[in-house]
């Protein structure tokens, strides 16, 4: 189908020609003297009219085996299309992407399709359609997800608009199969209208009616492979079920303190611009793994109604470029989260690492295999991270998380009011966290219905076990499972993970403790002993490569130079480097402490 007219040629059949003229054009032009007299006010409608008119007479004319009326019939609506449409394009990656597929599911375009992708539920995004709206005698639920294709074109009508759908497809464009690049889905609306406020009105309802959808889960987009397209996409969008914020257990305060921080700062946008200062708001969530970081920003993700874009920098493929391009690519008013963003800064045997890789010959050899470093260390510098972190896009609106296990290897730069404007530090378990716990496992108004079993352990006699004590008792067997558990020395998620192996049995966690907290003793002593080893092995392995690799002008044995030098500087170092997550150790006797560097006060 065209889009302009085509040459006219002439037609061998005289008699066709005079029978065309005769049908056509003496109405055209009597309707062209009628719309003219209309519209002789409004120029541009009066041109479109012209167009439109003269445009039928060619298209008419011309020699094709598709009958005159159709041709006309087909030419005037694409005349029509182009003419008083407004056509909106959204890409696949991009958010607003999101908010018009789950429009178009809702406004059951759908219907008119018949070609559908079936999926096994999981926590991928799909805005899929239940069975029983494909087939209302289908009773399967739950189990599979069914996302219609939307191949052909789809007419329908919203708000007396006419509007028209098409989609294409995402396209693997077989450059680099192996990272699956392609070419991302587009959806093309079409909207038979020139008032462009209906469009945003559309853009506007479809925004609102998939915050209110997504509500009950969190949405985490991530960047999980490098990406080679000139517009940067979020490969992998993820829902999770909305946590509570109760369900966090922190020292008392601290998570409500941050949720008042937070929405604070989204309120307060005209401030910051009034005095000049950047709208944005740094969080560092710092502390051993396990204690309750990444749940933390989840629940408040949930409870403010924002989304998550995610990146971790111990992936390979982040490198400066790529984090940029992520950065700038999320929506006002997200959570843009870093975690690990201590993989940006070199740990103390990567530093020694790099400096012997200056000795002549050493590098030749840094990355052999037989070297025992397990690098985390990203390809993000740290100005890169921090150009991203100051960046015009960080500017408008944008909460700033990072987590890291080890601030101490975080450069001051990156920590300064401003860039982190909050620090919460996180601790391993306290015996008051050890009891919330507890009761969060088995609470109290529900202990009833738990197996209580009776034995010469349970704190309290028989009569104990009447309906009205349960609660009691299981309080009671919380501070007695808080008693058993050393203080700093398991974290919240290890002890989650004991009383799973126990979900209804409390007497039986309680009574279980003390033996697992010894096993657990035990297999962290000997992982301890096995990765000494292992470190000792390629400690050694490094410094005779290093031996080996100085040139003869520099025997090693000689005092005061380079080689022996970084060999006791590494010798220093590596008693402090490599601390294993199971060896980190806070002295902290409280779980969460708080610093704040707030530059409105
Ligand atoms: N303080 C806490 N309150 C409630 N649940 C917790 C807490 N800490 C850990 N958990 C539980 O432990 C699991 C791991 O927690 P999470 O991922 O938040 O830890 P993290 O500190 O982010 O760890 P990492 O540093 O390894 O990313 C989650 O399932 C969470 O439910």
């Amino acid at each position: 189908m065209s889009y302009f007219p085509r040459p006219y040629y002439p037609r061998t059949n005289q008699s066709d020609n005079e029978n065309n003229w005769s049908k056509f054009t003496w109405p055209a032009i009597g309707l062209f003297s009628v719309f003219a007299t209309l519209f002789r006010s409004n120029s541009y409608l009066l041109d479109s009219v012209k167009l439109l008119i003269l445009g039928s007479i060619v298209e008419t004319g011309r020699v094709n085996h598709v009958s005159p009326r159709r041709r006309l019939a087909q030419w005037l609506l694409e005349r029509f299309k182009l003419q008083y449409s407004i056509t909106a394009q959204f890409d696949e990656g991009d958010p607003a992407y999101e908010w018009i597929i789950h429009f178009l599911t809702y406004q059951k375009v759908w219907r008119r399709s018949y070609n559908f992708r079936v999926f096994a539920t999981n926590s991928k995004r799909k805005w899929s359609i239940g069975s029983s709206e494909i087939n209302a005698t289908t009773t399967t639920k739950g189990s599979a997800e069914y996302v219609p294709t939307y191949e052909s074109p789809q007419l329908f009508r919203w708000n007396g608009y006419w509007l028209e759908i098409r989609r294409t497809k995402a396209q693997n464009t077989g450059l680099s199969p192996q990272f699956g690049v392609s070419n991302n889905g587009t959806i093309f609306v079409t909207l038979y209208t020139l008032d462009f406020s209906v469009l945003s009105v559309l853009v506007e309802e479809a925004r609102q009616r998939y915050i209110e959808v997504s509500r009950p889960d969190v949405i985490v987009h991530m960047a999980d492979a490098p990406h080679y397209t000139p517009t940067f996409t979020w490969t992998n969008v993820k829902r999770k079920v909305r946590r509570s914020l109760s369900s966090i257990i922190l020292q008392e305060g601290v998570i409500d303190s941050l949720v008042q921080d937070a929405k604070e700062f989204i309120e307060t946008e005209e401030w910051y611009h009034e005095r000049g200062i950047p709208h944005r708001r740094g969080y560092l969530l710092h502390g051993p793994p396990g204690s309750g970081k990444s749940s933390t920003i989840y629940a408040l993700a949930g409870e403010l109604g924002l989304e998550i874009y995610s990146l971790s920098l111990a992936s390979g493929f982040v490198d400066d470029s790529f984090l940029q391009q992520a950065a700038s690519s999320i929506p006002k008013n997200s959570i843009f989260l870093i975690e690990d963003i201590d993989c940006a800064f070199p740990s103390r045997e990567e530093i020694d690492d790099d400096a012997a890789s200056f000795i002549p010959g050493f590098s030749a050899f840094s990355s052999s295999p037989f070297i025992h470093t397990p690098s985390r260390r990203s390809c993000v510098t740290l100005s890169g991270l921090l150009n991203v972190i100051d960046g015009v896009g960080s500017e408008e609106g944008k909460l700033f998380f990072a987590t890291t296990n080890y601030i101490d290897r975080l450069d001051p730069a990156l920590l300064r009011p401003g860039r982190i404007d909050k620090k919460l530090q996180y601790s391993l378990a306290t015996k008051e966290q050890a009891a919330s716990l507890f009761l969060q496992f088995y609470p109290e108004s529900q202990s009833q219905n738990l197996v209580l079993e009776k034995s010469g352990e349970c704190p309290d006699s028989d009569s104990d076990f009447n309906s009205n004590s349960f609660a009691e008792i299981i309080v009671r067997l919380s501070e007695q499972f808080a008693s058993r558990v050393p203080l700093d020395e398991f974290s919240t998620a290890e002890l989650q993970g004991y009383l799973l192996t126990c979900k209804k049995q409390p007497l039986q966690a309680v009574e279980g403790v003390i033996n697992w907290v010894s096993d657990e003793r035990t297999e962290r002593r000997k992982r301890r002993e096995r990765e000494e080893a292992e470190r000792e092995k390629a400690r050694k392995k490094r410094d005779s490569l290093r031996m080996h690799s100085l040139p003869p002008q520099f025997p090693p044995s000689a005092p005061g130079l380079i080689g022996h030098q970084y060999m006791s500087d590494h010798d220093d170092s590596s008693s402090k480097a490599g601390l294993s997550p199971e060896t980190y150790e806070s002295n902290d006797t409280s779980n969460v402490s708080v610093t704040t560097a707030d530059r409105r006060t």
